[in-house]
This record gives C-alpha cells, sequence and structure tokens, in this order.
C-alpha cells in the first residue's frame, strides 16, 4: 500500500485546478483521468469575460474571480514554463444606440470602471459589424485549454502520480482514516468529473449541456476577441480562429450537427464581414446545475469524499477561485459559502 494525501478523479478544469492547489501545499497525490478527447475542458475554447449575456452585465463574483485568476493561471505558467494564458481585451459591438448611451453612462460606475477600457461610439474595428461603436474590456482573454491540461498533467507526473485509465467505483472503499483504492490509502478523494456520475454523488443535479464550436481561417487580425452573439478566439495555427459556442439543450447526442454549423456560420456572418473558411467542429458537454452555480463540497455522510463539479459555462474563470475555496475547507476547515456548497441540494440525497 502507497499512502497519499489526496486522491484526484477526472483532470479537466477543475481537477488540474484542486491538483494545482494540492501541489503548491506540497501535498502527496494520485491523479485518476482518462482522457476522452471530447471533455468538455479540452474542447473549450477558453473564454473569459467579466461582462457577459444579451444584457451585458458583470458576471457573478466579478470582483474576487478575475483577479484571482490572472495569478493563479501566470503562476502555472512560470511553474510548468509553458505558455496557454493569454489576456488580451475583448470587444462588444452594440446592437443600438441606446445601448451606447447606457454604457456611456455605466463606464463612470466603479462596479464597471475596472473592467472597462474604452466606450467606442464609432466603428472602431475593420471587418467588424460595429456601426454604433462597441465597448472594449479589459481583465478578458482566453486559455488554451489544452496546453493547460498538458502542462498540469507534466507537473502531476513529476511530483505526484497520474494514472491515465479509467476510475473503477467498484475499487473505491472506506477506511476508519480515509479511503483506500487499488493500492493507494488517501486521507480524502476528491471527484472532479465534470457531467459524468461521481461515485456517492449520483443525486447531484449535473445536468449536460450541449455545446458546439467552429473552427474558422481567415485573413483577419487584431488583437481582441470579438464577441456579440458568438465569440470569435484565437485558435492555435496561423489565422485560426474558434467560434461558438451553441447551446443545446434538447440534442444529448455525442456527435457535431450540421444545423450547429449553420447556426454559427449564420452568427458569425451577422457579426464580421471578413472572408472566411470553416475548418472544423467540435462538440463538448458542459456540467450545468440548476441554480448557476458550482458544486463544491463533501459528502454528507462520508467526510473523506468530496466533490467539485458544476462549472457550467464558466470553467476558465471558476475552477481557480474554488478549487482553493474548497481546498481551505478539506484543510482548514473554512466553512463553505452556502452559494456553492452540495448541502444546498441535500433533499434531494
Ligand atoms: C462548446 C463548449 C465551449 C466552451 N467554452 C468555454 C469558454 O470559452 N470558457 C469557459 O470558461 N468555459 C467554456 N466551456 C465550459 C467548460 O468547458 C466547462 O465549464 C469545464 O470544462 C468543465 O470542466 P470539468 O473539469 O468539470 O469537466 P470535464 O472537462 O468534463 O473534465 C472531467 C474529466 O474527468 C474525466 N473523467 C470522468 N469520469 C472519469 C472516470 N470514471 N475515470 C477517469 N476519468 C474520468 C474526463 O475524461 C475528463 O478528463 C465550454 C464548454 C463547451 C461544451
Amino acid at each position: 500500500m502507497q499512502a497519499v494525501d489526496y486522491i484526484v478523479v477526472g483532470q479537466g478544469l477543475a481537477g488540474s485546478a484542486v491538483a494545482v492547489q494540492l501541489l503548491q501545499r506540497k501535498k502527496r497525490i494520485v491523479v485518476i483521468d482518462q482522457p476522452t478527447g471530447n471533455s468538455s475542458s479540452r474542447i473549450a475554447a477558453g473564454l473569459f469575460n467579466p461582462i457577459t449575456g444579451k444584457k451585458m452585465t458583470k458576471t457573478w463574483l466579478a470582483d474576487t474571480l478575475f483577479p484571482y485568476l490572472h495569478e493563479f493561471y501566470r503562476a502555472v505558467e512560470v511553474r510548468t514554463a509553458r505558455r496557454f494564458f493569454f489576456p488580451m481585451p475583448l470587444y462588444r459591438p452594440f446592437l443600438s444606440i441606446e445601448e451606447q448611451n447606457d454604457w456611456m453612462a455605466r463606464s463612470a460606475e466603479p462596479g464597471y470602471a475596472p473592467y472597462i477600457d474604452t466606450v467606442h461610439r464609432r466603428p472602431a474595428i475593420p471587418g467588424i459589424h460595429d456601426p454604433w461603436g462597441g465597448l472594449l474590456l479589459r481583465q478578458c482573454g482566453y486559455l488554451d485549454t489544452t496546453g493547460y491540461i498538458e502542462a498540469v498533467r507534466g507537473w502531476i507526473t513529476e511530483e505526484g502520480t497520474l494514472l491515465q485509465t479509467s476510475f473503477d467505483p467498484a475499487g473505491l472503499h472506506m477506511t476508519p482514516h480515509g479511503v483506500q483504492y487499488g493500492t493507494y490509502t488517501a486521507a480524502q478523494i476528491i471527484f472532479c468529473q465534470g457531467v459524468a456520475p461521481a461515485k456517492g454523488f449520483e443525486w447531484l443535479p449535473v445536468k449536460p449541456l450541449k455545446g458546439e464550436t467552429i473552427r474558422i481561417k481567415t485573413d483577419f487580425q487584431h488583437n481582441a476577441i470579438i464577441n456579440r452573439g458568438v465569440y470569435l478566439v484565437p485558435g492555435v495555427g496561423p489565422g485560426e480562429r474558434r467560434v461558438g459556442a451553441t447551446y443545446e439543450f434538447h440534442d444529448s447526442t455525442p456527435t457535431i450537427t450540421q444545423a450547429a454549423k449553420e447556426t454559427l456560420d449564420q452568427k458569425l456572418k451577422e457579426l464580421v464581414d471578413f472572408p472566411y473558411e470553416i475548418t472544423g467542429q467540435e462538440w463538448g458537454f458542459r456540467p450545468t446545475v440548476p441554480d448557476r452555480r458550482p458544486l463544491v463540497g463533501v459528502h454528507p455522510e462520508h467526510p473523506s469524499v468530496a466533490v467539485f463539479t458544476g462549472l457550467g459555462t464558466k470553467g476558465v474563470s471558476l475552477s481557480p477561485y474554488f478549487s482553493e475555496v474548497l481546498i481551505r475547507r478539506l484543510e482548514n476547515q473554512v466553512p463553505l459559502n452556502k452559494e456553492i456548497d452540495i448541502e444546498r441540494y441535500k433533499s434531494l440525497y
């Protein structure tokens, strides 16, 4: 038997952030992950943006989450000597003159000022449909999610143990001091399996929400993410951009669809007037929760068993901060905020 401090199951954005928190605290860890190629984390465009939605409002806890995520990803880049975190401005064209006026007023409000670079009152970016100008935002950017996950994988391999295999729930046993899995004993196990039901947490209301993105090739060059209806985020190759994403509430087929490609193509044509060629398409399932808050916490009967999922559409911005919140709960008994604690769904248990 080999004794470790933690077993982490799943290494998407949730499991990677948890592993980072634990490695930074010099914990002994085993991470079990079987990549599927279509995990939400690997296909995500990686966008982070504090002002979201049709009505362009500040996202939940932005003032806490955004400063934190910058520090977090930068620290992982430094530790792993890899580049995957790309802060850059984000441009949101206005849909009407009223919206422009509204933002002229709102940009002075202390709650919004830190996120606003410029309120453009005239067309600002050639190739983009922005007759009423648009809002150039700060503290945005994108994460090359696959690059990040691979970098963390390398770190885990160096300082911990990575088992690239499927976790078998039948192999998990409770012990007086924690858990046993195969030849490992641990004080704690943390399930970070995205939409896959975690052992002991099948009662949590995680709803898979399918999304698709396309890849395009274009000569359009501008050092900003463009986002209205769809987003346009730099891809990995020269001239490549990712365009997304769809929200397919009634489709659970594990495949790309022509309908999603047409929807994204149509929305992109409404946003831009430069030529492009569609070169690829991806799909995945987001782990969403009815109240749109992460699911963080400890099993009602087994304190050695914890869960971290429900990152929905915002895994890049939520996982850094809430992985720390979870580890502070497990290591230092810091109580969880009720909004994210799985305790709120205990009636389903
Ligand atoms: C099309 C699309 C675009 C998106 N774009 C963005 C974006 O721009 N910005 C953003 O912030 N978010 C985006 N998201 C959402 C984001 O991808 C999710 O919030 C996040 O990836 C969820 O991470 P996770 O680690 O909880 O789950 P997952 O990514 O599903 O990771 C779970 C991991 O656990 C592994 N696993 C599961 N079961 C087992 C088992 N039994 N044994 C071993 N391993 C197991 C899986 O293989 C996987 O590696 C997007 C999602 C989609 C679908």
